[in-house]
């Protein structure tokens, strides 16, 4: 089963892959062709009634596969007015070779004759709201029809996630869907196949540029919007809280304070001026801490717990304590995660361990990246968080789904690479469901990383990463 929004990112990392989106609407159109000569032999008459999205580009191609039908294709609007490129291509495919096609500018001269099969390309997941003119007229026509209607992906009108329909919509004998099933399918009446249309299971296992259009960001968004992160960290290291609250805010949050010992103060605030700091006495984490930064982290969208706290053992005390109370979103990183596998809790915890510190909290690991993806699964399962383990390859799981990214380098081993994942992580998970935060995270610092390296080869340093990590959010859409 898969939603819109998944599919159009999968859609995207396909295209990445090199697969675009127009060999997948050649093969879509082929497997509808192949459901109308199921129904129908040779030389019936076929009507493809097409919208101008790529909904309508699958009805044009499914109308070349079936030359040896009796078929007549009625674009509903105007040529000039068909929304993307790769529609416009077939459509002009069909014009140039001689294809009877029609366009229809006026619902009251919509004629769609007397067909024995009627291709329902009008709109796929692409719809919002009622169906206007003259598509809703076309529905109509269809409904009154005696031909059998073989709706393209979904029954145009029908909402794919819910399948929900506003007014007239088409009632489909059958549905040929692509890749996956569409929740919406389930309720309908209707025959549906799924069509296999050759994306790359790479492009839903491996995280790519389609994931980053969970991202798009309301304009009409206001401070705090985007989040609001508290990293708890400093004590034996000073460098590492620093870089965490800077990814963080690289990666989008709008505010980030950093919980430090007051020793590490002034190291933390030397960073820079965009960080809030909120120092405790002492050197360290320890338990007489942890009611003051619960009633912090309250006011906070996410924490980030872990990055310098060292591995002092009041420390790990003060983290499980912290930890068994706090019920928001963590990411835990470094010495923190130690605590996690004795801690009962209920907030949502991101955990992201490189492989040592994986085994330190009981889990295996293994040189092959398949293998690894199985074993952290199988972990992150008896765990009972998400896990983010990284390596050459990351591995993201919550032990029901599993994602990998492979954008980073060999230089990004340099420390501080760690707590710079963990702080956009940490923003991310203001703005996206866990397992996605931690996928989208590991994907841009990792692009980051590569960025950097082009410039500074072996001697990348994870300060690098920091002003990259914007345009690493950022899908660059055309020419991947
Ligand atoms: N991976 C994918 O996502 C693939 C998608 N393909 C096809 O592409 C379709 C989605 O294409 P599009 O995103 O272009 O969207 P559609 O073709 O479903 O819709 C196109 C346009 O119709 C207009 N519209 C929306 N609601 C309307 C309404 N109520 N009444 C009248 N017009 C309305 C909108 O301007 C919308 O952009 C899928 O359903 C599928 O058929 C396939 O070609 C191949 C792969
Ligand atoms: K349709």
């Amino acid at each position: 089963m898969i939603s819109r929004d998944r599919m159009a990112a999968v859609d995207r990392n396909a295209a990445a892959l090199g697969v675009p989106r127009k060999q997948l609407m050649e093969s879509s159109g082929n497997a509808v062709a192949r459901a109308v000569r199921r129904g129908a032999a040779p030389g019936a008459a076929v009507a493809v009634v097409a919208g101008r999205g790529n909904n309508g580009g699958d009805g044009l191609v499914a109308a070349r596969f079936l030359d040896d039908y009796e078929v007549t294709v009625h674009l509903l609007g105007r040529p000039a007015t068909i929304r993307t490129r790769i529609a416009r291509e077939n459509w002009d495919a069909l014009r140039t070779a001689a294809y009877d096609t029609r366009t229809v500018t006026d619902s009251a001269d919509f004629d769609l004759g007397d067909p024995d099969v009627v291709v329902d390309a009008m709109l796929g997941t692409g719809v919002t709201g009622d169906l206007r003119e003259p598509e809703a007229t076309a529905a109509r026509a269809m409904a009154d029809a005696t031909a059998t209607v073989v709706s393209v992906d979904v029954p145009s009108g029908v909402d794919a996630d819910t399948g929900e329909a506003g007014g007239v919509a088409v009632d489909a004998d059958r549905i040929v869907t692509f890749h996956d099933r569409k929740p919406g399918l389930d309720g309908l009446d209707a025959e549906v196949t799924v069509a296999d249309i050759g994306i790359p299971a790479a492009a839903e296992r491996f995280v790519g540029p389609g994931d980053l259009r969970f991202l798009d960001r309301d304009p009409d968004s206001h401070k705090g919007d985007a989040g609001e992160v508290l990293v708890i960290g400093g004590g034996p290291y000073t460098g590492a809280p620093a870089l965490s609250g800077q990814a963080a805010l690289r990666a989008g949050a709008d505010l980030v304070r950093v919980a430090c010992p007051s020793s590490v103060t002034e190291a933390v605030q030397g960073y820079t001026e965009n960080l809030i700091v909120r120092p405790y006495d002492g050197d360290r984490l320890t338990p007489e801490r942890v009611d003051d930064l619960l009633a912090a982290a309250d006011g906070h969208d996410a924490v980030v717990l872990g990055p310098g706290l060292g591995d002092h053992t009041r420390t790990e005390t003060a983290v499980r304590a912290f930890l068994s109370e706090y019920d928001g979103v963590a990411v835990v990183d470094a010495d923190a995660l130690a605590a996690v596998p004795h801690t009962d809790t209920d907030a949502t915890l991101v955990c992201t361990p490189h492989q040592g510190e994986l085994r330190g909290m009981g889990g295996d690991t293994a040189a092959d990246w398949r293998t690894r993806a199985e074993l952290v699964a199988e972990f992150a399962a008896d765990l009972g968080h998400l896990l983010l383990v990284k390596g050459p390859y990351d591995i993201v799981s919550d032990g029901d789904e599993t994602r990998v990214n492979r954008t980073g380098n060999a230089a990004m081993t340099v420390g501080g690479t760690g707590d710079v994942l963990a702080g956009a992580a940490g923003a991310l998970s203001c703005v996206l469901p866990p397992p996605q935060a931690a996928s989208v995270a590991a994907y841009a610092t990792g692009r980051a990383g590569d960025a950097a390296a082009e410039e500074r080869d072996r001697g990348l340093l994870a300060t690098d990463l920091l002003n990259r990590l914007p345009a690493a959010l950022r899908d660059r859409a055309v020419g991947e």
